[in-house]
């Protein structure tokens, strides 16, 4: 965070219409620089000079996704990482044929999604509704294989989050349940491990375990100050611990399993 907090990595964020402006607060929050850019004129020039780029496919369109592999393949020539969240994945047939075209064209550092959506991607259908997808299975495994067949780092996240690069594999467990009543939540957090990986590209599943306990230390630290008011309090008060939050305070409180 304080690598985040003082390179001031900016981020193009590719991401949907829905989580936006939480997107970009919570990025200015960690001290990330957050620039939105759509139109094919103009993605391969700010895919270039940002630092990381986050594609996210919440509300898709064919014309989104031209522009989405352009940028990717700007920033893949620029040697930036791009973080990929394939929201809904499962859910509609586009979602399945836009998220194998990104996969395929461009070359992505780190796949996050909730447990379904990364099933999905493997061809195991069924489990996502919307945007939401939770499986019975074990997501540590889930993890490990998907980070095997797509060769890239996978974050599957759930109430226990877990990262791997198809050798490693490391369980956090930090978070609060609360998180998924605020919209926007698996989103942003694609946002923050784009910050993280952009200031160490070198060492992906760090940079990804070190965001996801972060954030989780986060959410738990403002649910304790939000429990009897509510989401709402919740999500603001979310926005100022991500602010407020210390390196020193969230390794303190981190609860992370290396597996192998
Ligand atoms: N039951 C839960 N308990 C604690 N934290 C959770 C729980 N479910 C999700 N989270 C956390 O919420 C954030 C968003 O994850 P998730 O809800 O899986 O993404 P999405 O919103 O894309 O479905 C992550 O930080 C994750 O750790
Ligand atoms: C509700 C919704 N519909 C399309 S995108 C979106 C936001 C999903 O955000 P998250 O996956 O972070 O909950
Ligand atoms: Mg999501």
């Amino acid at each position: 965070m304080e690598l985040v907090r003082q390179n001031n990595p900016l981020i193009h964020c590719m991401t949907n219409d829905v989580v936006m402006n939480f997107t970009a607060n919570g990025l200015l929050a960690i001290g990330a620089s957050p620039v939105m850019a759509f139109s094919a004129a103009e993605t391969e020039d700010m895919a270039s000079v940002a630092d990381a780029l986050l594609l996210n496919i919440g509300t898709p369109s064919n014309e989104g996704v031209d522009s989405m592999v352009l940028a990717g393949k700007a920033a893949n020539r620029a040697g930036k990482p791009i973080i990929f969240d394939p929201v809904g994945v499962g859910a509609t047939p586009f979602r399945n044929e836009i998220s194998k075209r990104i996969l395929n064209e461009v070359d992505v550092a780190v796949v996050r999604g909730n447990a379904g959506e990364i099933a999905a991607l493997l061809g195991q259908a069924g489990t996502v509704k919307g945007v939401d997808g939770k499986i019975n299975a074990d997501v540590k495994e889930l993890c490990l294989q998907a980070a095997k067949a797509l060769r890239t780092v996978v974050v599957v996240t759930g109430e226990v989050d877990a990262v791997s690069n198809g050798e490693q594999l490391v369980a956090v467990a930090n978070g609060h349940e609360w998180l998924t009543k605020v919209v926007g939540t698996g989103c942003l957090l694609g946002g923050v491990i784009a910050a993280y990986a952009a200031v160490q590209p070198n060492s992906l599943v760090d940079a990804a375990v070190e965001a996801l306990a972060f954030y989780g230390v986060c959410a738990e630290q403002a649910y304790e100050q939000t429990k009897k008011e509510g989401i709402g309090s919740f999500q603001q008060t979310f926005l100022n611990e991500l602010g407020n939050m210390t390196d020193e305070k969230a390794a303190a409180l981190k609860r992370v399993e290396q597996i192998c």
